[in-house]
């Protein structure tokens, strides 16, 4: 019963569980025998109870009887106990190659695809719906295996004791099935719509909570509170309208799989054949141990569907995580030459997937810089120019649709990710801190970096001095749950990182906005020394940052405008000289009101 992989990218629960799928079929195996053991041990009584009616009994006979019913016993109580355990090894394992499989497959999809699903839809999958698959595994295989065998096995030996009681215990189960059936019917779709209002729910409160700061400065909340009590007077009413339309048939329903209504009529009905002469009480005993056995088992099998329901959502999700297709890797892998940097008649789509009617047009258009060894190229543009999508193209966020992106004349694709992260180094908006030591959080760069090494790498980043100011220095936990650093200190310590790497290539998304003047000073500092000698490729939000660039590059609508150094696109009146324009009437604006430069501060 050893755990296999999965060799395909697997769909619905049943293929999902697979890998665990010998100790699923022994769970089932074995709760199918703990139930015969139990219906076994029942029907061991009857016999009993002929010998004692009769008028000599045989206490042999009976003492025979009742060690088999105790041995039947002692089997269905040990088989059930190995059946829970070996269910949840199986589903503790799953837990284990599920979170694994995905953690890994993650690891080799492209970056874009996880940026373009977010953390959040992650989370869910790895956590909460493996978790939905543990249950299912865990509490459902034993189920599955009795819930079925009961009803077959006592109805058979029913049956055999006596058909006509048989069909009189069978009347009543398909009226509760029919009753059932009516309060089912349009479960799928309420279903959907339950989960759909309860998911807005989720929704709003995360939105509530995240946006907290934003919606308090415009208003007292009470605006996306309203927004949070509409979506719960809706989930309110969904609740209560599918509570309404299937109360009355669902408690009929499972009132006639109670097995009281079963045991009374079999009882009348019972007596009445025996006063006709034509049952023994043993015989009837039968039906009154067996009938309620056989109105419990189909409880358990609505319970199942429940199981299987939320398992079969969870799967679906995995399953479409675990086809997105992994980033190639070379076959004969090569190495740059230089740290020039080629794009060569680039386009790019987002996939049908993510396009909007807007965004169906390519985000980048046959696009080809030269970007020698060394220098500074600045992509500037209005949004959705397509800047940060070309940026990404460079670390393989994505592969171009086509065209090439060259590295010291070698294509992106023809490197390993190892050599291509030595050679690149990113610095974006978005800083990410791991739950870890800030020494930690920087020797990411670099992991076999001595304390030294650190240390100077966070000197150089401006970094220093605040970490020793920290309650622990360098031990100090930073990261979501860690001590709360400002986004400026968290940058500066995103480029002490990249600092300790010294790649020769660096893709700067620059900080669209600054928290105040001192900081920014700082983080400009910081990125003059992490540029110095290096190949920068520069995001620029902010045009006073990259005058001195070494080429400017205009892109508009996924399309290279133009190019050229500031002067020359100045002169030239295009897109940048427009933007020039608009910049410095902001400037002067800015004049008035703001005491510090940031010209004087521009590193590149
Ligand atoms: N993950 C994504 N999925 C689908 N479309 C995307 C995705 N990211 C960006 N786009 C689209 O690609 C185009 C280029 O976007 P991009 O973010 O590269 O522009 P940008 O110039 O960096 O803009 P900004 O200055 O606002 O950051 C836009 O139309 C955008 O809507």
């Amino acid at each position: 019963m050893t755990d296999q992989p999965y060799t395909t990218p697997p769909t619905g629960s049943w293929a999902i569980v697979a890998p665990v799928k010998g100790k699923i079929v022994g769970a089932i195996a074995l709760s199918v025998i703990s139930a015969i053991a139990a219906i076994a041990a029942l029907l061991a009584i009857p016999p009993i109870a002929t010998e004692l009616l009769s008028t000599s009994p045989d206490l042999d006979q009976i003492w025979v009887w009742v060690a088999m019913s105790a041995i039947a016993v002692v089997i269905s109580f040990t088989t059930k106990v190995f059946a829970f355990s070996t269910s949840h090894l199986a589903a503790f394992n799953l837990e284990v190659i599920l979170r694994t499989t995905l953690t890994e497959h993650l690891a080799k999809v492209p970056l874009g695809y996880i940026t373009t699903i977010g953390s959040g839809a992650i989370k869910k999958i790895v956590q909460d719906d493996v978790k939905s698959l543990h249950a299912f595994v865990a509490d459902s295989t034993p189920l599955i295996g009795r819930a079925y065998t009961t009803p077959v096995v006592s109805l058979i030996a029913m049956f055999v004791a006596d058909w006509r009681l048989g069909f009189v215990t069978l009347a009543v189960l398909p009226v509760g099935m029919i009753f059932i059936q009516l309060a089912l019917h349009d479960y799928a779709e309420k279903r959907e719509e339950y989960d759909r209002a309860n998911e807005q729910i989720n929704q709003v409160v995360v939105e509530f909570v995240q946006g907290m700061q934003v919606v308090r400065t415009f208003d007292d909340g009470s605006s996306s509170f309203a927004r949070f009590q509409r979506s719960l007077d809706r989930f309110t009413q969904i609740t209560r309208e599918w509570n309404e339309a299937t109360q009355t048939s669902g408690r009929l329903g499972t009132l006639l799989f109670e097995p009281l209504p079963t045991l009374t009529i079999v009882s009348i009905v019972g007596a009445w054949l025996m006063l006709q002469g034509t049952l023994e009480f043993p015989r009837l005993l039968v039906f009154l141990l067996l009938s309620p056995r056989l109105c419990g088992a189909f409880k358990p099998i609505f319970t199942l569907s429940y199981f299987i329901n939320q398992s079969n959502a969870g799967a679906k999700r995995i399953g479409v995580v675990l086809a997105e297709p992994i980033l190639p890797q070379p076959g004969r892998p090569k190495y740059p030459q230089d740290a020039s940097v080629q794009i060569k008649d680039v386009s790019f789509s987002y996939g049908v997937r993510e396009a909007s009617p807007q965004e169906s047009r390519p985000a980048l258009h046959r696009v080809s810089i030269d970007i020698p060894a060394e220098s500074v190229t600045a992509l500037v543009g209005p949004s959705g120019a397509g800047k940060t999508t070309l940026a990404r193209l460079i670390p393989r966020f994505w592969d171009v649709s086509n065209g090439a992106i060259e590295i010291g004349g070698v294509d992106v694709r023809d490197m390993t990710s190892e050599t291509l992260m030595s050679w690149v180094s990113f610095v974006f908006q978005d800083t990410f801190l791991l739950y870890d030591t800030i020494r930690n959080n920087i020797k990411l760069g670099r992991p076999n970096a001595t304390d030294a090494e650190v240390e100077a790498a966070a000197q150089v980043a401006q970094a220093h001095e605040f970490i020793l100011e920290l309650p622990d220095g360098y031990d100090t936990i930073a990261g979501e749950r860690g001590t709360r650093l400002s986004g400026g200190q968290r940058q500066r310590i995103t480029i002490a990182r990249a600092i300790l790497q010294d790649n020769p290539i660096i893709v700067l998304d620059e900080a669209t906005a600054f928290a105040d003047p001192e900081n920014e000073a700082l983080i400009q500092q910081a990125i003059a020394s992490l540029t110095t000698g290096k190949t920068v490729i520069v995001i620029a939000h902010r045009l006073p940052t990259i005058r001195s660039a070494d080429q400017i590059v205009v892109l508009d609508q996924g399309n290279v405008v133009e190019s050229g150094k500031h002067d020359e696109l100045v002169s030239a009146n295009g897109l940048y000289a427009n933007l020039w324009k608009r910049h410095e009437e902001a400037q002067n604006w800015q004049l008035r009101t703001r005491s510090v430069e940031i010209r004087n501060f521009a590193p590149l």
